[in-house]
């Protein structure tokens, strides 16, 4: 494994020879954080996004990690959602539900689904004063910097198009700076309708992992964390939370750098 830390607003990068390895550090780190927050805040709040994210989270599932955690604590939160039911292929709450949520001794009351009965507008609506309730009851943070929730640890995925969440490359999405949850109707990515936190929220964040494995997403990790500006930046490169954001990246996606 190789690491490297960039001045520019506490940046870490990890690269390690193998998904397994990166598999294996990521759960220590989530591990680790949830530790800190279930004894400083006494609640753990951890945004997951959807596709590949959620195998990589494989090895919290394990020893020493799945007795040792305190599940108790955890709320779960997606950074996207697909407007379709729960029980659809294409969502993500299946998908970490399947691959994750139902292996762990977490209470159902703490995981926040969007709710599938409602439009995107109106799913995304409902989502937000969720979370306004949640801030209320101290469950979530709020930023004091920015005035967005602030959530303890989100776990991203990035697309090989560099997108993140649901915001997608030259869409009018990445320049929302009021709302805290929004939809889209038009992703170029299946299924169409979705919502999705905005880059306010996403950069409230205390702690942000960037989970990246395989060689077709190479080009846009490069893209990222290639020194200079380009003028058309991707989503991915809006991503510089309040507190640290660590890149997870295996050989194959960080073949390029
Ligand atoms: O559509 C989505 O794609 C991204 C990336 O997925 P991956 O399978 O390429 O890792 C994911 O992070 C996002 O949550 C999801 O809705």
């Amino acid at each position: 494994m190789a690491a490297a830390t960039t001045a520019e607003n506490k940046k870490k990068v990890e690269v390690f020879d193998t998904e397994e390895d990166l598999a294996v550090s990521l759960a220590k780190y989530t591990a680790d954080l949830s530790d800190k927050f279930s004894k400083e805040r006494g609640a753990f709040s951890v945004v997951l996004s959807g596709g590949s994210l959620i195998k990589s989270l494989r090895k919290l599932l394990e020893p020493p990690y799945i007795d040792r955690i305190e599940w108790s604590k955890w709320h779960v939160f997606w950074v996207d959602e697909r407007v379709v039911p729960k029980d659809h292929e294409d969502s993500n709450y299946k998908l970490a539900y399947d691959g994750f949520l139902s292996k762990i001794p977490i209470l159902p009351g703490n995981v926040y689904a969007i709710n599938d009965a409602l439009s995107a507008e109106g799913a995304a609506d409902d989502y937000e004063t969720c979370l306004k309730h949640l801030i209320n009851i101290n469950v979530v943070d709020l930023s004091a910097a920015s005035g967005f929730p602030k959530f303890d640890l989100m776990l991203l995925g990035m697309g090989p198009d560099g997108h993140v969440a649901s915001l997608f490359p030259g869409h009018p999405l990445l320049k929302e700076n009021e709302k805290w949850v929004t939809f889209i109707k038009d992703s170029p990515k299946p299924p169409p309708e979705r919502i999705t936190f905005t880059f306010p929220v996403i950069n409230s964040s205390a702690y942000i992992a960037l989970v990246v494995a395989g060689a077709g997403k190479a080009g846009a990790v490069q893209t990222a964390l290639k020194e200079g500006q380009n003028s058309d930046k991707l989503p991915v490169q809006e991503v510089s939370p309040e507190g640290e954001l660590t890149w997870f990246l295996d050989k194959g996606a960080a073949s390029k750098l």
